[in-house]
């Protein structure tokens, strides 16, 4: 299951610089973090992997199937900045009708709506009402929801922001545990959700990734006197100077 962006452009506007040039992108197998700067294209280039925007340039396939094709959707989830609480539907009913839109019948999206609950660890909010849930808990109903129609790409933008450590912890802890048979790319600008259990971190800088790889070949970037527990942010640092001056992708 190998998702690729190859030479892909966007921009926003006809006239507008684009906001990814020519990228080339293969989504690593497991967890991987994309960092990345506000404004470095992070969203856009989510938007282009879960086939919600099409390239102006380029193209976006999952083993060789277009993103603009039904297959493709089929496979790959997208889990947008803001997870809305449906008024009046408890987690189980508010999953199940994201299933039910999705095509399948309302028996299985019900069923479906179980077995998403139990992987992000909800089983014991399923009769809640989702406006009732906390905000890490409603991401976690975002996650099933996207999971529901037992997609193989789970894309998340920006899916930590707001939460507290503990939630944090939490919520990459249920990620961690889905990538036996789901990649997971999420985006994010806070180093610390760069935990153990990510495998993979891809750095996008003005537009260019400046690293995609091991978490371990990241870490290597921090120059030698890095203060010990700042080696990640020192990796981060050395990698956008890195992209300003030569800019080049490094696997
Ligand atoms: N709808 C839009 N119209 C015009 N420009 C846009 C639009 N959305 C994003 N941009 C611009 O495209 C660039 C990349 O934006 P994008 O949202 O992809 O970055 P990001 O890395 O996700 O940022 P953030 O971390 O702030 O969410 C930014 O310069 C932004 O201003």
């Amino acid at each position: 299951m190998t998702l690729t962006l190859t030479r892909c452009t966007y921009a926003y506007g006809l006239r507008a610089r684009p906001v990814l040039d020519n990228l080339d992108y293969t989504l690593p197998d497991g967890l991987t973090v994309l960092l990345g700067p506000n404004g470095a294209g992070k969203t856009t280039l989510l938007r282009l992997a879960a086939g919600v925007t099409q390239p102006r340039h380029g193209s976006v396939e999952l083993d060789g199937t277009d993103s603009r094709r039904k297959a493709f959707r089929a496979a790959v989830a997208w889990m947008p900045q803001q997870i809305t609480a449906m008024t009046g539907l408890t987690a189980r009913e508010q999953v199940a009708y994201t299933g039910w839109l999705k095509g399948m019948s309302k028996r299985d999206a019900w069923d479906a709506a179980a077995r998403a609950l139990a992987r992000v660890d909800l089983t014991d909010r399923a009769a809640t009402k989702t406006k009732q849930l906390s905000g890490g808990q409603l991401r976690r109903v975002g996650v099933a929801s996207a999971l529901v129609h037992n997609a193989r790409v789970l894309l998340l933008d920006e899916p930590t922001a707001g939460m507290d450590p503990q939630q944090r912890r939490v919520f990459r802890d249920v990620l961690a545990a889905l990538t036996d048979d789901v990649r997971v790319l999420l985006s994010t600008h806070d180093i610390a959700d760069l935990a153990e259990e990510s495998q993979h971190v891809t750095v996008l800088h003005s537009g260019h990734i400046t690293y995609t790889g091991s978490t371990a070949g990241f870490l290597a970037h921090a120059p030698a006197d890095a203060a010990p527990g700042r080696v990640a942010e020192a990796a981060y640092t050395a990698l956008g100077t890195h992209s300003a001056r030569n800019g080049p992708q490094q696997q």
